[in-house]
């Protein structure tokens, strides 16, 4: 058994994280590391992200500059890399591990193909065989007109690096095919010239089934443990409503798991992943996956004794986890309505009044529309109340534009 030691923040024997993007998830990361004495440092294109708000040191620039990225590296010499968005040079952390010798998490590879539409697809669909939507990918107009022919309408177009519904368009007609396409190349996370169309699945329901890879402490070897399956709804690409668990059939949720185990087997390293599946009676079809905690798992901070958020810190420090969910919950999303300066936030009593809510306040500065900018959190006797209670919080929230403190 390899004995896992841990160094004190700030003492020369620290143990040390760089964490690349420090939005909400990589708050709550931060946090959980930090309660195990771990020394966390935020990287992000903007000043005063909700991660550096916890971190111990930031650092902020545009994380797509693969020169800038070995130079904070350098500079901070972590002992584990720790993506949390797509738009990272990724190409750039092999390089960076191979020559530093520090773990890129989950893997260097794993981080560049899942933050690649194209390359997770050639893996999922064309090597592992996994069922997916139809799907072309297209550099250009006539392209996209091409392959949305191919896959049939109606159907979405991604850009190939993005996420939270950066970009992403509902295709109903060939007439709608030009919009999407500029609509991919203003709002994608990172600009890569392609998009993928893809066929629309018709699915009952969908999940995130949240997958661990983490060292076992008696064998030494990695195993895959998984959290209960997470239901959500999703407007425009983007969540807004989450759940857990998800009722699913024995035989759904063993198809789920395999395709889990599959990919991120495939993958390899340690850490938490969020598999994104469509389900349709017994059948299970592969969307996409995060080689990190996911949005839609924010409400096992509710449900789960370890969130998502313990379970990547320990998974990635080599510490063995405890994936059991003990209650019903649900998470709901608080969103900027407009572009609102210095926001605020009122309906809060009104809210906690509601039992077992609990709320997240992010500390984005910037609101601009559709932004998420909090989750209320709610346990519930079972999911319909969890989502309920969730909801009704959620909606005695407001964000307004607050004054300036003279
Ligand atoms: N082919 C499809 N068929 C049906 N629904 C789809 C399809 N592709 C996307 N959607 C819907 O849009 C949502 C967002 O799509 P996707 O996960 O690919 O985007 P994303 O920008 O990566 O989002 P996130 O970062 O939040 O995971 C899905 O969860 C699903 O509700
Ligand atoms: N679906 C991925 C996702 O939810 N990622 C989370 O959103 C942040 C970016 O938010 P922003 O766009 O508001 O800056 C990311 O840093 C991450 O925490
Ligand atoms: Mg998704």
């Amino acid at each position: 058994m390899t004995e896992v030691v841990l160094g004190t923040a700030k003492t020369p024997g620290a143990t040390r994280i760089l964490m690349l993007g420090g939005g909400e998830l990589g708050k709550e990361v931060t946090i959980a590391a930090q309660r195990l004495g771990v020394e966390v440092h935020v990287a992000d294109r903007y000043e005063n992200s909700p991660a550096m708000q916890v971190a111990h040191a930031s650092y902020v620039f545009d994380m797509t500059d693969a020169q800038k990225l070995a130079e904070v590296v350098a500079e901070v010499q972590p002992d584990l890399i720790v993506p949390e968005v797509e738009a990272i040079a990724a190409s750039a952390l092999k390089q960076i591990q191979d020559e530093t010798g520090i773990t890129v998490i989950p893997t260097p590879d794993a981080v560049r193909i899942t933050m690649d539409r194209q390359a997770i697809r050639d893996l999922a669909a064309n090597q592992l065989g996994l069922p997916t939507s139809p799907f072309a990918f297209a550099g250009s107009l006539e392209e996209l007109q091409a392959g949305a022919e191919k896959v049939g309408f109606p159907c979405f177009v991604k850009p190939t690096m993005s996420s939270s519904g950066h970009g992403q368009s509902y295709v109903e007609s060939p007439a709608e095919v030009e919009a999407a396409w500029n609509f991919a190349s203003e709002d994608a996370r990172a600009h890569t010239g392609k998009v993928i169309v893809e066929g629309k699945v018709d699915f009952d329901y969908e999940i995130t089934l949240l997958t661990v890879r983490s060292r076992d402490a008696v064998t030494d070897e990695i195993v895959t443990s998984y959290c209960d399956p997470i239901g959500h709804r999703q407007v425009s690409g983007d969540f807004v409503e989450s759940w857990q668990p998800q009722p699913m059939s024995d035989t759904a949720l063993a198809r789920a798991q395999m395709i889990a185990h599959q990919v991120t087997t495939a993958l390899g390293g340690c850490g938490i992943f969020g598999v994104e599946l469509f389900v349709k009676g017994d059948d299970v079809i592969f969307s996409e996956l995060s080689p990190r905690p996911h949005d839609t798992g924010m409400v096992t901070m509710a449900t789960q004794r370890y969130s998502e958020f313990d379970l990547h810190a320990r998974a990635i420090l080599g510490l063995p986890v405890d994936t059991k969910a003990d209650h019903a919950g649900a998470c709901a999303v608080i969103k900027s309505p407009s572009e609102i300066d210095n926001p605020q936030f009122t309906g809060l009593a009104e809210a906690m009044s509601i039992p077992e809510i609990d709320v997240r306040l992010f500390g984005k500065a910037e609101a601009h529309q559709g932004r998420r900018l909090g989750v209320v959190l709610a346990r519930g006797t079972d999911i319909e109340n969890a989502r309920k209670r969730a909801t009704q919080a959620s909606d005695a929230i407001s964000v307004i534009s607050g004054k300036e403190k003279p």
